[in-house]
């Protein structure tokens, strides 16, 4: 825990090595009722996402069929809402709280519901507070949906449980 508090002050202007126990540690503090990778059984999206040795975060995801657009097509706001998660968690996996304040989409390709997609994310620069990270959607080998994303770091204080200071 207090190793997890270090990275979490230190996150705001640093990038620190991204380790799975950080991620898993920011995410049950910060998003235990977060619609997409909390809340399971209830509505949530219920992601799963996994740090590599190189910081990169991965979900597989069973695209629901209550979740289509078009006929048999994902609906283009559920991409986005995975994309952006994915990037919520490459932060996290570096120790880092953050708010989206930009996101671009590119849908590249059609997604499949009642298929499996592959989201992955990386984070890519800072300057200070302001991350810049990116995601991509893949389904069948194919790059569905890629995204960029800038993400304002939230003041360390802010972030922490309250009576830790
Ligand atoms: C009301 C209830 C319904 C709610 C529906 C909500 C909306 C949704 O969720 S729809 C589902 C989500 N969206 C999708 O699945 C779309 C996935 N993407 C696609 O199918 C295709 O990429 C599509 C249709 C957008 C474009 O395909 P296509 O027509 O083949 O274009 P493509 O060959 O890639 O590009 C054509 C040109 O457009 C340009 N272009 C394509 N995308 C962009 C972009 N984002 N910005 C700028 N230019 C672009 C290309 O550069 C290209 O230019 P040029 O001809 O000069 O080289």
């Amino acid at each position: 825990m207090t190793s997890i508090i270090r990275d979490i002050r230190m996150a705001t202007h640093i990038t620190i090595a991204a380790t799975e126990q950080t991620r898993k540690s920011l995410q049950s503090q910060f998003h235990s009722h977060c619609h997409a990778c909390g809340m399971p059984g209830s509505g949530g999206l219920d992601l799963h996402f996994v740090t590599d040795s190189d910081g990169n975060v991965a979900t597989d995801w069973f695209c629901p069929g209550n979740c289509q657009s078009y006929e048999g097509i994902l609906h283009g706001g559920v991409i986005a809402t995975l994309l952006d998660s994915a990037m919520v968690h490459a932060l996290f996996a570096r120790g880092i709280v953050a708010h989206t304040a930009e996101l671009r989409v590119r849908y590249r390709r059609p997604v499949r519901i009642e298929n499996s997609v592959r989201v992955t994310a990386c984070t890519q620069s800072h300057t200070g507070p302001l991350h810049l990270t990116s995601a991509t959607l893949i389904q069948d080998g194919v790059p569905c949906a890629t995204a960029r994303a800038k993400f304002m770091a939230v003041p360390s204080s802010a972030a922490l449980p309250e009576g830790l200071f």
